[in-house]
């Protein structure tokens, strides 16, 4: 499921934190401490949407994310959230793609989160022109948020690009998914999705913040870690408090 020059990178940094620069240099940074990556293999996307489309289809009663405002088609997927996708294959997924790959990376990218990271939200959306096609600029009440594209590489959409605002320059950088792409940020970057006028965009977002929902203090001091701090698994008590 995941793309093999990220899998190889990370599972190399598990064993030899010294290595982390390995997985740096997958990412791009397309706006100020915005980074985009290639985390799923695109010859696989087809099992996970299934997974989702399964569940969907069979009527088992999943709730949107953000009550109905975003979105119909979108699921809950953390199990502290009332009527999230608990299929058991989904689940361990989920937790191994927060555990083995979002947390230390996020940790390596934005070391102050370290603190603040050992909790976890998430859910699918799903855009197309006729029901739900954007989200107006908002932050996220994440220390960091993980958006993952799941497209399949022949389902292309118009529109649909993610602006997100470059800290440095003030300016909305836009962004498209392509299969498999993924955004890594902090929550407080401003973003937003723009109308999608044709096709449809269906998309994994994931999120870390702190027990309790805190996130890093405004300013909060992004002094160097060593290496091994991030690649380490979190042993920290898993709360329920649910922020939707
Ligand atoms: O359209 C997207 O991929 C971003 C969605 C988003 O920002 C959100 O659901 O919080
Ligand atoms: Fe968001």
């Amino acid at each position: 499921m995941i793309d093999e020059a990220l899998r190889t990178a990370v599972k190399q940094a598990w064993e030899n934190p010294e290595r982390e620069t390995d997985v740096k240099a997958l990412m791009t940074e397309v706006a100020t401490d915005v980074y985009k990556f290639q985390l799923f293999d695109v010859e696989h996307i087809a099992d996970l949407r299934n997974m989702l489309e399964q569940a969907w289809d069979a009527g088992i009663p999943l709730r949107p994310p953000y009550g109905i405002v975003l979105n119909r088609r979108g699921a809950m997927l953390d199990r502290r959230s009332e009527g999230y996708l608990a299929a058991p294959s989904f689940q361990a997924f989920y937790q191994q793609l927060l555990d083995t790959y979002m947390r230390p990376i996020s940790r390596l990218l934005f070391p102050e989160i370290i603190g603040y990271d050992s909790q976890s939200f998430g859910f699918s959306i799903h855009y197309q022109p006729t029901t739900d096609a954007s989200i107006r600029q908002h932050t996220d009440a994440s220390s960091v948020t993980l958006n993952i594209n799941m497209n399949l590489p022949d389902e292309t959409f118009e529109g649909s690009e993610l602006d997100v605002l470059d800290a440095a320059s003030g300016d909305a950088v836009r962004f498209s998914f392509t299969p498999g792409s993924a955004m890594l940020h902090r929550g407080n970057v401003p973003h937003a999705a723009q109308p999608i006028t044709s096709g449809q965009r269906s998309n994994l977002v994931l999120w870390l913040y702190g027990e309790r929902g805190q996130i890093p203090p405004q300013g909060a001091q992004r002094r160097a870690i060593p290496a091994r701090d991030r690649w380490v698994s979190s042993s920290a008590e898993q709360d329920d408090f649910a922020p939707f």
